[in-house]
């Protein structure tokens, strides 16, 4: 096995002192050094050891008892060590902390090993190169990625290949960005993508600096040269061109595709004949998600990191894990081509029509993962009961078709009669298993029994033989009590000391002479006769020879199935398909969704919308209606908090979402034109790990939104600015909003406690308002949760916090300090309204007042006068009562200008 790496100095300084340490510990050494980043896991007998530094890792990752055993080149040798048949959760556990391992058994014989047994490494274990099902989730991929740069002037072209070895999935992908945004690119590729280990060459650190997504791999530069990866792909695909494959153009891609495959044979030590397709992806081609957005719209986890309620745990009603992986991969690739969303939604309403989710949903349940085994058919790992459950999940397909072809009428082209294709069965294939394969196999090839009576007449006549033993035994046994007069003899087999005849010390006298002792307990002596020894070589060499047989069919099996993959591929894509299609069919039936219509016209009308996941935790839901358009692009929404003006923004981002994932949409009708990219900035938090405080995340997260929105993009704005002091917080948001009118013209939720801001309609008529309503009743308050047209006339602060169970006391004061603010700063300037701007008392500064419940926003206090100040000039010429807040704030803009100069 050849995994390319260099060797490090703690490995080097062992060999270089190898000589002086035992023959099996020069050995260990010896492979260690060809494998010094990962954990070697070294076979011996019933245990797997781990030595030095890799037991010490080892015991406490796995907690694992770390032992001494002799000492080696003088040294107490740390050991820590697995039961062999334990492995694989322990494998488990260290590849998910992006731990590597490497498996090195024994395959020399130890009774003719002349020194320690020849030992080789026939596994490497990486945590984008797993195909056991116990070392995979079920219902997520995890993907192999190369990336390759090659600059080019100014620009960096990046070249993506990634590979889920576990269904065959291979992709490309390449693009030219400036230095500066080829690593922000580079992010959110990965970010999509989600690899569990990148390959990256030696001389590409800077750029990842800034990722920390998927374990990093080192592979030296020379695995990425371009016209090798090009070659390697050919060799691959078994073809002598890449155009058929939308492969013209491409360079850097074809370089990481090189050192992808070389990485990824290397780990299986052997070649990958599952891989034969592959699919480049274009920068364009999906809606557009960054990190924040997956995150904040909780797709497939929780901003919390939990696995539920996401909009994927509610619609993951999938019966295959295939089902679920691919439902979960729809989530996160929304094309923007409105076609695919579109056969989708016409193959949703097919199956809702003719009622057939539930028919079809109960015979998948009893198909098995067709994908993972299908690779493991490819890579020879596959086991005995793989071949059965695949066996029987076959048997499905029929039933399955039948049921697919009653919803669609032949001779349409729709995605059900593709699925319909797809699923045909695979005749050779299931005949070939259904003669081969026991009803119900053992476990292992070793144990014996895989194989199906009748299908190899030489594994029949040596089962026959063994078989037969028991037979032989009674009547040896009947013969023998006849022979010699003793009643209680006993003829048995014990795996140690093989068949025997068993006599109590009582009757030893009668035992005849061509008895020849085998073993003396207590209370009985155990004999064995020339003929039951003729037997027991017979019987237990058949057994050995009946194993080896089953083992060399087991191999000529596989090989027998590998033509076998493609079309096994083929159907485990269609039942795939048609298990996501019929979980959102079912949710959208249960749960009364409507299928939306995707246009051309720039548009984002939804009526009666709820939020999926939200409408499925309450009791009451109240549906919502958003209209966007051309002349209407940006919606202000205010309210009090917990109003739901956040549920409301997620809402309409997870039904456009939904809409161009194909799903159904909980709302009564949606018509949505072209989206490219969906953004959000929804309440922040402090990125500690990463250094960066509340607001610089926010800003942070602003400024992508501001050079990345288009006329297409949806975006979503959750109280922007409110993680600085009110007056800058206020200014950003003016500015922030001015900007995604004007110059974004992105569809834009905006939601804001800045009041101020509600008065941007009037400037600018592409602006709406809208609120989420709430009353007063008594001293508390009734959310309504209903969006209505125009501004929000009260923030409602003091009774949030009164329900939040803020002490009564507290409340009073505020309630006293909130009507002294008010009165000042009605004394002191006509208010727009409750959430206006006030004048400075001396006794308030920006922090004491209670600016999230009350939003007063606090005007600076006035600077000393000095006359020749060409600030204060202006100063003066101002008419603070004529001013529009607008206007007030871009005469403080030019003050500070004036001041600073
Ligand atoms: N349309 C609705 N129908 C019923 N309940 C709703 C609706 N929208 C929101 N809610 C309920 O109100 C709660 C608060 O909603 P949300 O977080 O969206 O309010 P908010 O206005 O964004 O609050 P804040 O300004 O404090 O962030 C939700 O957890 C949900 O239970």
């Amino acid at each position: 096995m050849n995994v390319p790496h260099e060797i490090n100095a703690a490995a080097a300084k062992a060999l270089a002192t190898a000589e002086k340490h035992t023959p099996m510990m020069q050995q260990y050494l010896r492979i260690k050094g060809e494998y010094p980043t990962m954990l070697v896991f070294y076979r011996m007998g019933d245990f797997y050891e781990l030595f030095f530094e890799d037991a010490e890792k080892a015991s406490r990752i796995l907690g694992i008892t770390l032992t001494a055993r002799g000492t080696s080149n003088g040294n107490p040798i740390k050991m820590a060590g697995v039961p062999f048949h334990s492995l694989d959760p322990y494998l488990a556990k260290l590849v998910k902390l992006g731990e590597s391992c490497a498996i090195c058994e024994q395959i020399g014989d130890p009774a003719l090993s002349k020194g320690p047994v020849e030992r080789k490494v026939v596994r490497v274990v990486t945590p984008g190169t797993l195909t056991d099902s116990d070392l995979l989730p079920e219902k997520a991929e995890r993907p192999l990625l190369a990336v390759c740069t090659v600059p080019n002037r100014k620009h960096v072209t990046t070249g993506l290949a990634w590979l889920s070895l576990a269904s065959g999935a291979l992709k490309l992908m390449e693009f030219t960005a400036d230095s500066k945004n080829a690593a922000l690119r580079l992010v959110q590729e990965l970010e999509r993508i989600a690899p569990a280990e990148v390959l990256r060459a030696d001389a590409n650190g800077d750029m990842f600096e800034e990722t920390n997504i998927g374990h990093n791999q080192r592979v030296p530069e020379w695995h990425f040269e371009v016209v090798h990866g090009h070659k390697a792909l050919l060799d691959q695909l078994g073809v002598s061109t890449l155009s058929g494959f939308g492969c013209d153009g491409l360079g850097a891609a074809f370089g990481a595709a090189g050192a992808l495959l070389r990485y990824a044979q290397s780990t299986q030590g052997r070649g990958l004949q599952h891989v034969k397709s592959l699919a480049v992806e274009s920068e364009s081609e999906f809606i557009g998600l960054d990190a924040t957005t997956r995150r904040n719209l909780e797709i497939t986890e929780t901003i919390r990191g939990l696995e539920a309620p996401t909009l994927f745990s509610l619609l993951d009603g999938c019966r295959t894990a295939m089902g679920s992986r691919l439902l979960r991969h729809w989530l996160h690739h929304a094309k923007r081509d409105q076609s695919v969303a579109r056969g989708r939604h016409e193959a949703i309403a097919a199956l809702a029509e003719h009622d057939a989710c539930h028919a079809l949903s109960a015979t998948l349940a009893h198909v098995p993962d067709v994908e993972r085994i299908t690779t493991r058919i490819a890579l020879l790992t596959a086991r005995p009961r793989d071949l059965a459950c695949l066996r029987d999940g076959l048997k499905q397909l029929p039933v399955l078709r039948e049921l697919v072809a009653n919803c669609f009428i032949p001779g349409d082209s729709c995605l059900l009669r593709d699925i319909h294709e797809a699923i045909a069965i695979p005749e050779h294939c299931l005949d070939l298993l259904t003669r081969a394969i026991a009803e119900e196999p053992a476990a292992m090839v070793r144990d014996g029994g895989v194989f199906a009576r009748g299908f190899d007449a030489e594994l029949d006549e040596l089962r026959a033989l063994s078989e037969n033993a028991g037979q032989f035994l009674v009547d040896l046994e009947t013969r023998e009590r006849a022979r010699t007069g003793i009643a209680n003899l006993r003829v048995e087999y014990n795996k140690v000391h093989g068949f025997y005849i068993e006599v109590t010390n009582g009757q030893a006298d009668k035992v005849p002479e061509d008895y020849r002792r085998r073993q003396t307990l207590k209370n009985c002596e155990r004999y064995i006769t020339p003929e039951l020894k003729a037997f027991e070589d017979k019987a237990l060499s058949a057994q050995d020879r009946a194993l080896a047989r089953e083992k060399l069919l087991y191999d000529l099996l596989l090989a027998d199935l590998a033509p076998h993959i493609a079309c096994l591929q083929m159907v485990a894509s269609g039942i795939a398909r048609i298990d996501a299609l019929v979980a959102l069919a079912a949710h959208a039936v249960r749960n009364n969704w409507c299928r939306p219509q995707l246009v051309d016209a720039p548009c984002l009308t939804i009526f009666e919308g709820r939020h999926p996941v939200v409408e499925n935790q309450i009791e009451r839901f109240i549906a919502n209606d958003c209209k966007l358009s051309n002349d209407r692009r940006l919606l202000l929404i205010t309210g009090p908090n917990m109003g739901g003006k956040s549920t409301f923004m997620r809402q309409v981002a997870l039904i456009t979402l939904l809409a161009y994932v194909g799903s159904y949409v909980p709302a009564t009708s949606a018509t949505i034109g072209p989206i490219d990219r969906i953004f959000t900035r929804i309440g922040a938090s402090d990125d500690l790990a990463n250094g960066r405080s509340t607001f610089m995340v926010e800003m942070t997260e602003s400024a992508a939104i501001l050079n990345g929105a288009t006329e297409h993009s949806l975006v979503l704005m959750d109280e922007v600015g409110r993680g600085t002091s009110t007056f800058d917080g206020l200014a950003l948001a003016w500015a922030i909003a001015r900007h995604l009118i004007d110059t974004s013209r992105s569809f834009t939720l905006f939601a804001t406690h800045y009041f101020e801001l509600t008065q941007l309609p009037e400037s600018h008529p592409s602006a709406a308002n809208v609120h989420l309503s709430a009353v007063e009743h008594k001293d508390s308050i009734v959310f309504l949760h209903a969006v209505q047209d125009g501004p929000a006339s009260q923030s409602y602060g003091l009774q949030v916090a009164q329900l939040a169970g803020v002490p009564p006391s507290v409340i009073r004061a505020a309630r006293k300090h909130l009507a002294r603010l008010e009165s000042q700063a009605l004394d002191a300037t006509p208010q727009l309204d409750l959430f206006a701007a006030a004048p400075c008392d001396d006794a308030l500064d920006a922090d004491a007042a209670p600016a999230e419940s009350t939003q007063a926003t606090v005007a600076p206090a006035p600077a000393p006068v000095q006359e020749e100040s060409p600030a204060l000039t202006l100063l003066d010429a101002i008419d603070p009562d004529a001013l529009t807040p607008r206007e007030a704030l871009e005469r403080l803009y030019e003050l500070k200008r004036l001041a600073s100069a």
